[in-house]
């Protein structure tokens, strides 16, 4: 994906609010000798998993659905996904397209056994009636197999298909791409089919990590990211930081971009080639632990 890596890296050369500090990524590098701890996809055994196209669907509607939990204090993406994965598991044809178009906001919290209205449920039920039906005859297996397993051709592709997976930003003027819900779905199939069948990408290297809003809080407690004192204020007293704001898009990008340095360093200190995806999946698996870790707050249909 060298559109999120180009424009993460020009908005880190422009950042103002955030900053990449090079000598704490060496630290970290080091201290982990050039090597992350190897964090299982689905190891919090949550996931539906069948082997086949089933699950492909499930992935896309998950991923599709995949941001903002932080509004209510007692949801969390553990429960978008158990949810659907208990919901295919009582009915097969749960997640069928012409289902997907027809689902209002009260028939998606019963989906997912969510007592109360989620957040920006409007923009989920919106989202889970985007155009998988007219485009891909109602497969997301069918998307995947266009890609020619091919990572950023399905990027690609969905971004070109689903608009709810545009995750861009205009930063001074420029389009910085982000592509978080996009990316993950390749990494998720990756992980789920290990490499295989659904998940087989020729260039799984070329994806970025994914900007959300659990790894910038632990590189910024690593101290790999600084903030302003104003923005340090705002993220730590909870204040909502507007989307699109130069803050918001600093964060995210600086994210990418510092992780890319990361690899970078452990390719030419250690001769490692690590993946972008593993070193996203340790870093979002310490944040997920740490509930004490104060994050940014958007309300973005993208993270
Ligand atoms: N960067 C990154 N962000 C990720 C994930 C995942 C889950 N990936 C699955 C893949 C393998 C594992 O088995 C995981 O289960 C969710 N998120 C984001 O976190 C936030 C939710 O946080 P909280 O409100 O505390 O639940 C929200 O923005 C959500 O979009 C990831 O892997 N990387």
């Amino acid at each position: 994906m060298e559109a999120v890596r180009a424009s993460a890296a020009w908005v880190a050369s422009r950042s103002s609010h955030v900053t990449v500090d090079l000598q704490e990524i060496e630290k970290v590098v080091d201290q982990i000798q050039g090597d992350v701890p190897k964090v299982e996809w689905d190891y919090e055994g949550i996931h539906y998993f069948d082997n086949g196209p089933l699950t492909v669907q499930y992935l896309f509607v998950l991923d599709a659905l995949n941001f903002c939990f932080w509004p209510d204090k007692d949801l969390s993406y553990d429960h978008l996904a158990s949810g659907l994965k208990s919901a295919l598991e009582k009915d097969k044809n749960a997640l069928d397209s012409d289902r997907l178009q027809n689902y209002t906001g009260p028939q998606l919290r019963q989906l997912l056994n969510w007592p109360r209205p989620l957040p920006i449920e409007e923009e989920r039920v919106r989202l889970l009636h985007e155009e998988l039906k007219r485009s891909f005859g109602g497969q997301a297996a069918n998307l995947v197999k266009s890609a020619g397993n091919s990572a950023a051709t399905l990027i690609e592709l969905i971004t070109r298909h689903f608009p709810g997976f545009r995750d861009h930003s205009l930063y001074k003027g420029h389009q910085v791409f982000l592509y978080k819900r996009a990316q993950i779905f390749v990494a998720d199939l990756w992980g789920a089919f290990k490499g295989q069948n659904y998940g087989e990408f020729h260039d799984i290297n070329s994806i970025t990590i994914f900007a959300d809003y659990i790894v910038p809080a632990v590189l910024r407690e690593l101290g790999v990211l600084k903030y302003g004192s104003n923005l340090s204020c705002s993220i730590d007293s909870n204040s909502e930081i507007v989307p699109g704001s130069e803050e918001e898009v600093e964060i995210r990008a600086c994210s990418i971009y510092a992780v890319e340095k990361m690899r970078d360093l452990i390719s030419k200190k250690f001769g490692k080639q690590l993946l972008s995806i593993d070193i996203d999946l340790w870093l979002w698996s310490c944040g997920v632990q740490n509930m004490a870790l104060s994050h940014h707050r958007t309300l973005s249909i993208y993270y």
